[in-house]
């Protein structure tokens, strides 16, 4: 399990996390939701010890941090948000120079590049550049380093920003592949979409906070499952209710335009905050 306690971080007189407090269950795929600037990258770099923390703690499988950074940073796969792999390598020196940080045998180091390069559709191109790749392969590529040394949490940072729709679809039908390798994965975004697929659990967070934590079905349903868009004015409102049937009798008696439509995680964050998430 990886905990967070009270974890907080300042930069100066800016909190950009504040007392967070998350239990992230092994095997679970959690996304961290929030617009940006919410602290989102910052919890994830605190995490993965790239930014140390100002106060709390991080607990995973019952060993802190503080304790024990090694045996807990060796749990740890990260993939950050922008790319960070060597462009004048190729895509399998990148993977073994992992391993050899990792002290991975090289026999191990074989055998895991072949099956990752394999499970990352990337067999063919092993030998190329990466700098000639195109964004959703070094983003692939990211990740088969972060599975490397076969850690037990992967830390995903905006994975698919940046990529159009049809890498995003292929990216998440990869990650979705994670979930069956038992891996605890908690990943952070501003796309709603990605985190209603991806996500067992969500937690929105704003203002280095959390707002709200539950599954984004018990979310949407918080919120209501149908939402009546009426756009008159000038201006579009928006209304929820828990049935189409109620929703549909609503509209019935409305001006303007209006549309019915199934609720989503936007709608939840917006309810909760006054935000839109993709700000
Ligand atoms: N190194 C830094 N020095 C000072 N302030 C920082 C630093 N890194 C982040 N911040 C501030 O901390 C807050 C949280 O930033 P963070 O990058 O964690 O947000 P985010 O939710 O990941 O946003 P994005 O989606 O844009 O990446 C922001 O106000 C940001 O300006």
């Amino acid at each position: 399990m990886l905990r967070l306690i009270n974890l907080t971080k300042k930069y100066g007189n800016l909190t950009a996390v504040n007392g967070l407090n998350l239990d992230i269950e092994d095997g679970e795929f959690f996304g961290l939701l929030g617009p940006n600037g919410a602290g989102k990258t910052t919890t994830v770099r605190m995490i993965s010890t790239l930014t140390p923390k100002t106060s709390g703690d991080i607990v995973i499988n019952n060993e802190s941090m503080d304790r024990n950074l090694v045996a807990v940073k060796i749990k740890i796969g990260v993939v950050p948000q922008h790319n960070n792999l060597e462009n004048e390598m190729t895509a399998w020196e990148n993977l073994e120079a992992h391993g050899m940080l990792y002290n991975m045998s090289k026999a191990l180091r074989k055998e895991r590049i072949d099956e990752l390069l394999e499970f990352t559709e990337l067999t063919k191109r092993k030998n190329d550049l990466v700098g000639k790749y195109s964004g959703g392969m070094k983003r692939k590529l990211m990740i088969a380093r972060a599975l490397m040394h076969n850690p037990e949490i992967l830390l995903l940072d905006e994975p698919t920003v940046g990529l159009d729709a049809s890498a995003r679809r292929k990216m998440w039908d990869l990650l979705k592949s994670l979930k069956s390798r038992g891996l605890t994965v908690l990943l952070t975004t501003h796309y709603i979409e990605e985190a209603e697929v991806l996500c067992d659990r969500v937690g929105l967070i704003n203002g280095g906070a959390l707002v709200e934590l539950d599954s984004p079905q018990k979310l949407i349903e918080k919120v209501g499952k149908f939402a009546v868009e009426n756009f008159v004015n000038g201006k579009t409102k928006e209304e929820f209710f828990e049935t189409r049937e109620e929703a549909v009798a609503y509209a019935a008696a409305l001006e303007g335009s209006v549309n019915i439509r199934p609720s989503n995680l936007e709608d939840v964050f917006l309810k909760l905050t006054n935000r839109r998430v993709e700000s």
